[in-house]
């Protein structure tokens, strides 16, 4: 017997699914229990390690979240929207802890995504890393002492594969700049500018998406002022660092109460009210 918590992670043969599986096998503290894909994938049925191009690992790639959440304590999830509200529900089912990375959230999602956390630990973070979860404080900092003289735009760079625009990292950076300056994000929010837009209003907060080759991600914040410019800048070069960040979640969640949980809250860096 081993009291170490079991893991499922969804979408198995995804860039970040393929990254969480190999940090799970790796960890002392965790253990692979499940392996998820959708019904008519090419790997279903298949033992998960060979799938990968490795060796049997015991742990067979199967399309039925509900048999393979209630053998789970935690439910690593990086897929899409709509799967990801459908994980929440039987997740919190299972009384398991749900780690989603999942971006591209609207707010019908986040709805479901919110009643799902009266039952059970949600952990949701567009951005799994530290880097990222410290420079959202900082951003917070800057545009806080800073006045709308200073512009701020938001550049994220990302592989040619991302289907969603701005990067949950981009939202969570212009969102603590607008908590900084007091406003409310969609009402500044400038997104993807093209054509004759007029000039900028002050006090927007721009978004830009580049998308190109295998770019892991990217982010800017800049402050343009007249005559000088601060720029923030986060390079993420490995997406293990995404998922050891998932994992650090699923841990952290074991012994807390029902409700929505960030990165902050796992990382220790959320600042006193
Ligand atoms: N928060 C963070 O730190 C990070 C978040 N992300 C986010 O994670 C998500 C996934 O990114 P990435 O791994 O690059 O994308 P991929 O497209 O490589 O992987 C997504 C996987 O989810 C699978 N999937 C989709 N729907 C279902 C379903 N209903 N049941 C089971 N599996 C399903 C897909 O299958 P199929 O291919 O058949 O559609 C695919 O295997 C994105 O939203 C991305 O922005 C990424 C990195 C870090
Ligand atoms: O899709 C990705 O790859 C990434 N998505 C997240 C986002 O939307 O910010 C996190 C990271 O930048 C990689």
């Amino acid at each position: 017997m081993t009291d170490k918590p079991g893991v499922v992670v969804t979408g198995v043969s995804g860039r970040m699914g393929q990254m969480l599986v190999r940090e799970v096998l790796a960890s002392d503290k965790l253990r692979l229990t499940g392996a998820l894909e959708r019904p008519g994938h090419a790997w279903l049925g298949h033992d998960l390690g060979e799938a990968m191009g490795g060796a049997s690992i015991g742990v067979r790639v199967q399309d039925d979240p509900l048999e393979c959440f209630a053998r789970a304590q935690a439910v690593l999830d990086f897929t899409a929207p709509d799967a990801t509200v459908a994980f929440a529900e039987l997740t919190a089912q299972a009384r398991a802890v749900h780690v989603i990375g999942t971006t591209g959230l609207e707010r019908k999602h986040l709805d479901q995504i919110a009643l799902a956390a009266r039952h059970a630990v949600i952990v949701r973070a567009g951005n799994m890393s530290l880097g990222v979860n410290l420079l959202t404080q900082i951003t917070k900092q800057v545009a806080a002492a800073l006045d709308a003289d200073w512009d701020i735009e938001i550049v994220e760079a990302h592989h040619n594969r991302k289907v969603d625009a701005p990067s949950g990292t981009a939202l969570m950076l212009g969102e603590a700049a607008a908590e900084g300056r007091g406003v409310a994000l969609a009402d500044v929010s400038d997104r993807g500018r093209d054509g004759i837009t007029g000039t900028r209003e002050r006090g927007d907060i721009g978004f830009h998406a580049i998308r190109g080759g295998d770019i892991v991600g990217e982010h800017e914040v800049i402050f343009a002022a007249a005559g000088e410019r601060i720029v923030l800048k986060h390079i993420a070069s490995d997406r293990a660092l995404f998922a050891r960040g998932a994992l650090r979640a699923a841990l952290w969640g074991q012994d807390k109460a029902p409700g929505q949980y960030d990165m902050l809250d796992v990382l220790g860096m959320r600042p006193a009210k």
